[in-house]
């Protein structure tokens, strides 16, 4: 009998028993077709380790690495300061959208990186003059009932006392004034400025009371906390941090208008880590000006360029000085920009050939949008992106900014793309009041809409982590690293699905089902 042989032979592994490599799909592919995450399957691999084992940290920029591979987009239904706070905590993060004034986005970037695990800086405060009726309209539309009085009913003002759900609920009267039943300040213990999370705990936990004011030598309410929050805000070991002061990392755009450089300049001086230059064709003599500039004057900070889709455009940005690419084009899912403009490359294919391309100069990719579920995440990163950035998949989390609401008996919330008649209304039209009359012609490239309801980023990012790290597990990969040298030393293998084969992939042949992803 002759002896069992350590591997299976050269002749079987490249007949494409086993799949075919990313060199014989993207570039062998006689058929001249670009594909997407669904076109695509990967081949599983051998497992050799436990899905805890996967790391899942990868790069962002040329400077900066994430435990969690996640970037959330810079659209306004999707990222404000509470979405980048969250997102940094998760070891992802966030980048601040520029449709709103630059003195405002520089304020979002500050809250992220002033944010002090555990403290609200930004309580809702009410004056002593504010009534009954006032905090009844507050509870229903926050779901909490516990308020801080202060001289002008703001964070800031001097701290007169507290309101807690129990000083309220015996009045009858809506008009009665917070002043006649707050708890006042001579009988309540607060925090002092300084203290850290540790000590407000103890405090806390010897008043037995369920929120603790923070006030300054001054006696002016500088935060919160909240004995419901310690309990879920215990450590964030994979937050991403930056090594120097150990603040959140934090992210913001800007566009290519002389303005913006105005702009970035408030941003790096918030203390922005990385700035992306948000344009929808990323290889424009506008944004390579503004790549060189942001460089020049702000080389601390982090220049992310694009939006790219091929290796030409992203030599332009790389050689104006980017430290990481943003690959997609028309792909989102809110985008028109293939249908209006005509231009635009499917997403697998430009992750690819971009990612590629970049990483001969140690730049990263991000794979931006067209991500519906985990699989396609695992998908990008194994195509050669160092990490995703979402707009859809996030939009609907507590997290993001907007308020819930009902239609069909479902919750929503807003979601719609920068190139929507409504974003670009909100934003001041300012692209399309510029220079001449033809810009003043309103094209718009994205659609507004909205998603279902998510739930919260503590849990979604998660399961989202935890989905891509089954996803490597079952293709046998340890890390995001090791899947990059397997997708380009030929190992990692894949094969194009047919339309039925998609079909077959999805879920099939049931009279009706439910959908839970956690
Ligand atoms: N990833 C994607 O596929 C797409 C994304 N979007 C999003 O929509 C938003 C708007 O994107 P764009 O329309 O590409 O905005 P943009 O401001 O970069 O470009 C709009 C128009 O203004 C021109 N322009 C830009 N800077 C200029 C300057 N300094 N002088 C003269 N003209 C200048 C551009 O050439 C273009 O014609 C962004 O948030 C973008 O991410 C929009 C469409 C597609
Ligand atoms: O053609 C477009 N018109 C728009 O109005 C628009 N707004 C955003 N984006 C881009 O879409 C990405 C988010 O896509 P997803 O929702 O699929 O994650 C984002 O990250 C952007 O790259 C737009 N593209
Ligand atoms: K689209």
């Amino acid at each position: 009998m002759s002896t069992f042989p350590d591997e299976i032979d050269e002749e079987t592994l490249n007949s494409g028993a086993e799949g075919f490599t990313a060199t014989q799909v993207f570039v062998k592919n006689p058929a001249c077709v670009g594909m997407t995450y669904d076109d695509l399957i990967v081949m599983p691999g051998h497992i050799g380790f436990g899905v805890g084992d996967v790391d899942v940290s990868s790069m962002l920029t040329k400077n900066i690495k994430l435990e969690a591979p996640f970037v959330s987009s810079p659209m306004d239904t999707v990222t404000e300061h509470k979405m980048a706070i969250t997102m940094a905590l998760q070891g992802g993060i966030g980048i601040i959208h520029s449709n709103m004034g630059p003195e405002q986005q520089a304020a979002e970037v500050t809250r992220v990186k002033k944010y002090k695990n555990g403290f609200i800086l930004d309580p809702v405060c009410l004056s002593p003059e504010s009534t009954l009726k006032d905090i009844l309209i507050l509870k229903e539309k926050l779901k909490f009932s516990s308020f801080p009085v202060t001289d002008t009913g703001k964070m800031g003002g001097k701290l007169l006392g507290i309101i807690s759900g129990r000083d309220s609920a015996f009045i009858e009267d809506v008009s009665v004034k917070v002043s006649e039943f707050m708890t006042v300040r001579s009988d309540l213990t607060c925090a002092h400025e300084g203290d850290s999370l540790d000590e407000a705990n103890l405090i806390l936990k010897k008043s037995k009371k369920g929120k603790l004011p923070v006030v300054n030598d001054n006696e002016e309410l500088v935060g919160l906390v909240a004995r419901a929050d310690i309990q879920k805000n215990t450590e964030n070991p994979l937050a991403s941090k930056d090594s120097v002061n150990k603040q959140l990392l934090c992210g913001a755009s800007i566009g290519t208008r002389p303005d913006d450089k105005i702009r970035a300049g408030l941003l790096a001086a918030a203390g922005v880590n990385v700035i992306v230059v948000d344009s929808s064709q990323g290889d424009s003599l506008y944004q390579i000006e503004m790549i060189k500039y942001l460089k020049a004057t702000h080389p601390e900070v982090d220049v992310i360029g694009g939006n790219v889709v091929t290796p030409s455009q992203a030599h332009s940005l790389i050689k104006a000085g980017a430290d990481g690419l943003r690959v997609g084009m028309g792909i989102g899912s809110i985008c028109t920009t293939q249908e209006v403009c005509a231009v635009g490359r499917a997403q697998a294919s430009a992750v690819y050939h971009v990612s590629k391309y970049a990483a001969k100069f140690g730049i990263p990719v991000i794979a931006d949008g067209g991500i519906k579920s985990t699989g396609h995440i695992t998908k990008a990163l194994l195509l050669g992106a160092g990490c995703v950035m979402m707009g859809s998949m996030l939009a609907g989390t507590d997290e993001a900014p907007g308020e819930y609401f009902y239609q069909d008996g479902v919750r929503l919330k807003r979601y719609r793309g920068m190139g929507s008649i409504e974003a670009m209304k909100d934003g001041g039209e300012k692209r399309y009041v510029w220079d001449t009359a033809c810009t003043q012609v309103k094209v718009a490239q994205g659609v507004s809409g909205s998603v279902t309801d998510k739930g919260t980023l503590l849990r979604y990012i998660p399961y989202l982590m935890q989905g891509i790290r089954h996803g490597l597990q079952d293709a046998g990969i340890k890390s995001v690293t090791t899947g990059r040298e397997r997708l380009y030393n030929g190992k990692l293998r894949f094969e194009i699905r047919s339309p039925a084969a998609q079909k077959e992939g999805g879920v099939h042949g049931l009279h009706s089902y439910q959908k839970r992803l956690y």
